[in-house]
């Protein structure tokens, strides 16, 4: 199976191109943790795909390094952007992605060798509240404020096509993001389970940002859960409508025009390979 492993801030998928290959549909949960398995596999955040759509130029599936198959990715739009200008998919700079939550704009902004290092995207409206994130308890003006352990931890239910928790703690840098993070991913009034952010404001247009990932756990960076923050921060008076967020892998410039959020980062390719599936 031809494959290309590519990353935006170290957020890093497996991309396997539809137009090429034939994939059955019960062999892409299995395929996704394989590859994504760092000592059997390739070592990634999860699988996407990118093949023909029939409402947009180009379709994007993704799917996390657990399995299971989310309704939209950030870093995983430039990616496909950048893959699909490239491979001569679409022959235009400015084109629709069809992702399982919807449809999003990209802008790739290829150099003179037609090379495309950044990408923007336009990621449509967030939506805010327990319906959004399908939160099984009583929301407080968009908040859920869950008990873990005798702990209070309050976040924004943010939905920007997939679910996000956003919490504004103290010290995002030095959070505990790997013990809080799984367990508020899994906690019982959130059943389809949830990112996780915790983020900081360094001022009203810079935000520190780590993440627990939904089906991946920590990862460098993640598109989405930077757009539900900076949407999350804006509602609540706390930041300006354009914002850099620092992540872990690098800097993503986020930008609020009327109800839409706008997101600009890099899109990397590493390599491109033949992956031995089915494994023999
Ligand atoms: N890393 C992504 C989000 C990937 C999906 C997410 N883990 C989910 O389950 O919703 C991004 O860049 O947005």
């Amino acid at each position: 199976m031809k494959v290309t492993k590519m990353h935006g801030l170290g957020n890093s998928y497996i991309y396997v191109s539809e137009f090429e290959e034939q994939l059955r549909e019960e062999e892409l949960a299995p395929l996704a943790v394989a590859v994504s398995d760092v000592r059997k596999g390739i070592g990634s955040d999860g699988l996407i795909l990118i093949g023909p759509s029939r409402v947009a130029d180009v379709r994007m599936r993704i799917f996390n390094a657990d399995g299971s198959e989310a309704e939209n990715c950030g870093n995983g739009v430039r990616c496909v952007a950048k893959y699909a200008y490239e491979h001569g998919y679409v022959h235009k700079t400015h084109f629709t992605v069809e992702v399982k939550s919807g449809i999003v704009e990209a802008f790739v902004h290829p150099d003179a060798d037609g090379l495309v290092r950044t990408v923007t995207v336009d990621m449509g409206q967030a939506r805010f509240g327990a319906s959004a994130v399908g939160y099984t308890g009583q929301d407080e003006d968009g908040d859920a404020v869950l008990d873990i352990d005798g702990v209070a931890y309050r976040g924004t239910l943010v939905s920007v096509g997939n679910p996000h928790f956003v919490s504004f703690v103290a010290d995002a840098a030095s959070f505990p993001v790997a013990e809080v993070g799984p367990r508020i991913e899994r906690h019982p009034d959130f059943p389809q389970r949830i990112n996780v952010e915790f983020v900081t404001p360094r001022g009203p247009s810079e935000l520190d940002f780590r993440v627990w990932e939904r089906g991946s756990g920590i990862t460098f960076a993640c598109g989405t859960g930077a757009c539900a923050s900076v949407a999350a921060g804006v509602r609540k008076g706390l930041l300006d409508r354009r914002v850099t967020v620092h992540l872990l892998g690098g800097d993503l410039e986020i930008e609020l025009q009327g109800e839409r959020i706008w997101m600009t980062g890099e899109a990397v390719t590493v390599l491109t390979g033949d992956y031995a599936w089915p494994r023999g």
